[in-house]
Formats: structure tokens, C-alpha cells, sequence
């Protein structure tokens, strides 16, 4: 288990990491999303000690990871495929993690099985692989020591397709063994389809996390009236806060609640029903101010809303 406390980094007056604090559960595939620069990297550097934090803690398993010894045998780590020794091989880079790890020489060649890597691919200067052999590479190297725990920074960045959805396997194969995984993505689509559960992140902070599931039976009403600009006004003179999303609006209140504030006014109803615009919609809406693109999910007024 990884667990998350607090976590805080500042550099100068910016705060990166601003009180985050989580849990990745065993036998479980967590997504850690958030937009471009929200902290997810800083996070993940400072769970395995490469960047101090300034206050908070993560443990994994229990113990502080500078602490464990021999840490490849218990957690793997893909931080920056493009990081390894450019001038080695690929054999070269896993061959020296193997010896580090005590383990014998065969191990490096099940693990280029495992992630495709041919014979003569092993051979190459990293500096000549592709971005998406570098991750295999990295995968390959993060799970060499056999680890309980996997802590993975956009592992599917440079993947195709295919790559994509093989490392999806492998990632659920390993939870399923009981595994830890924690895996980071700026896109959705890419940890939808195979995380459990959901860390959101931006702007350093925690904005919603659980399972995917309950995030989106949690996400309101979407609703579209005729007399849209009326309906949100009362609506917020009613404590509630509409916000826009795609082609309405979203409330944070049940069905019944909106239509009775609209009946109250004859005010005559488009859409009334669940918010269930997926995942996308909540994780655009709930990041909508640290998204760099202006994204209609930020605005609160009715400006340009159509009804
Ligand atoms: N060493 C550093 N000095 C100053 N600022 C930094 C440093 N490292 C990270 N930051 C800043 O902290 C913020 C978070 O960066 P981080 O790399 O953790 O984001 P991220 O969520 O991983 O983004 P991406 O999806 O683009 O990789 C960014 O604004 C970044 O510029």
C-alpha cells in the first residue's frame, strides 16, 4: 500500500504539491490524473525520495522508501523512460538491474519477452530506441525485482495503440495478484479503462478522488431550460451553484430539487436529468481552473449560454 499524507512542496513562493494526501490500495490500479503541470510528477518523485518534500510523508508498505533495502524487490518505479543511460543498451540497462538486485542474468531475458523487446532491439543504444521502446524499457526495468508495489509516471506516453492496451493488461494482471499499482496520466481515456480507483490533481491540490463509478453517480443534475439565465439565477439564490458544462449546465443537487425551483417560476424545462456526461465532463469541470485552455466548465455565468 502507498500511502500519502500531507504532502507539500514549495519551490520560491509556488506551491507544486500543496497538502496532497492519498491511498493506493493492493490489488488495485489507482489513477493519479490531472492536467499539465497539476504535481503529479513532484508527487511521485517525492514518494521515492528523489524530491524532498517540505512537509507530509508517504509511506509504502510501511516504511519511508529510502528506507527499504534493496528497494527494487519491492517497488518498481518508471519516473522518466527517456532518463536511462543513453549510451548502454537496453540489455546493458536491465542486466545492471538485475546484478543490483541480486538476480540471476535469465531474468533479463523474461523480462524483454515480457515487453516485446526483440533480441537485436536488446542490443541497440537506448539513445537509438523510440520513445515507446524506452518505455518498455522502463516497464521492463520496474518490474525486473518482482515488486509488490509499482509506482508508474506516464508509462503510456509514446505506447501505440496496441502498446496501450497491452500494458492495460499487464497493469490489471498484476493488481488482480494482489499487486499495488500506481499508475499517472494527464488523459483520461488512457486510466478510465483500467484503474479502480481515481486520484484527481490540479493546480497541487486534491480535487476529487474514489471510484470511478461513484464519482459519476455523485455528479449532480444536468439541466437545459428555456429560460436558462432565470433558472440559474434562481438557482443560485437558492444556495445551489450551477456551473456550464459541454451544452447546459451541472448543479450539485438531485433532480427533484431543480425542477421544483423551475416549476416555482413556470419556467419550462429541455433537459432535466442525472449529470451523466462521463468522466470527461467531471474531470474537465472539476480541473476547469488549472486547465491551461479556457474550457466552458470554469464559467459560472450564463454569458453565451444558449437555452
Ligand atoms: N525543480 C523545480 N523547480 C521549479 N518548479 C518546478 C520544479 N519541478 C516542478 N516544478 C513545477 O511544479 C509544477 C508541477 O510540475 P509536475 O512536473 O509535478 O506536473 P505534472 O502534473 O507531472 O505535469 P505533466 O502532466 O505536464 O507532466 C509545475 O508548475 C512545474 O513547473
Amino acid at each position: 500500500m502507498i500511502k500519502v499524507e500531507n504532502l507539500t512542496k514549495r519551490y520560491g513562493g509556488f506551491t507544486a504539491v500543496d497538502d496532497v494526501s492519498f491511498v493506493a490500495e493492493p490489488g488495485r490500479v489507482t489513477g493519479f490524473l490531472g492536467p499539465n503541470g497539476a504535481g503529479k510528477s513532484t508527487t511521485m518523485r517525492m514518494m521515492v525520495g528523489l524530491t524532498r518534500a517540505d512537509s507530509g510523508r508517504v509511506t509504502i508498505g510501511g516504511h519511508d522508501y529510502l528506507k527499504i533495502p534493496n528497494p527494487g524487490r519491492h517497488v518498481g518505479v518508471l519516473l522518466d523512460a527517456s532518463a536511462q543511460h543513453a549510451g548502454r543498451t537496453g540489455r546493458e540497462i536491465l542486466a545492471l538491474s538485475a546484478a543490483t538486485m541480486g538476480l540471476p542474468e535469465s531474468r533479463v531475458d523474461e523480462m524483454l519477452h515480457l515487453v516485446s523487446l526483440t533480441e537485436s532491439e536488446s542490443k541497440r543504444r537506448v539513445r537509438n530506441y523510440s520513445l515507446g521502446m524506452r518505455q518498455r524499457l522502463g516497464i521492463a526495468n520496474a518490474l525486473m525485482g518482482d515488486p509488490q508495489v509499482l509506482i508508474l509516471d506516464e508509462p503510456a506516453n509514446g505506447l501505440d495503440p496496441a502498446g496501450i492496451r497491452w500494458m492495460r493488461g499487464l497493469l490489471k494482471g498484476y493488481a488482480d495478484r494482489g499487486g499495488t499499482v500506481l499508475l499517472s496520466s494527464h488523459l483520461l481515456h488512457e486510466v478510465e479503462q483500467v484503474a479502480d480507483e481515481l486520484v484527481m490533481i490540479g493546480r497541487g491540490t486534491i480535487v476529487a478522488q474514489g471510484k470511478p463509478s461513484e464519482m459519476l453517480t455523485n455528479s449532480g443534475t444536468f439541466f437545459r431550460a428555456v429560460e436558462q439565465d432565470q433558472l440559474i439565477a434562481a438557482l443560485t439564490s437558492s444556495g445551489m451553484a450551477p456551473v456550464a458544462v459541454a451544452d447546459g449546465f451541472r448543479v450539485d443537487a438531485d433532480s427533484l430539487q431543480v425542477g421544483k425551483v423551475a416549476a416555482s417560476l413556470g419556467i419550462t424545462m429541455i433537459e432535466l436529468r442525472p449529470a451523466d456526461g462521463g468522466l470527461e465532463d467531471l474531470f474537465l469541470e472539476l480541473t476547469a481552473d488549472t486547465q491551461r485552455e479556457a474550457y466552458p466548465a470554469g464559467a459560472t455565468t450564463t454569458e453565451g449560454a444558449q437555452a
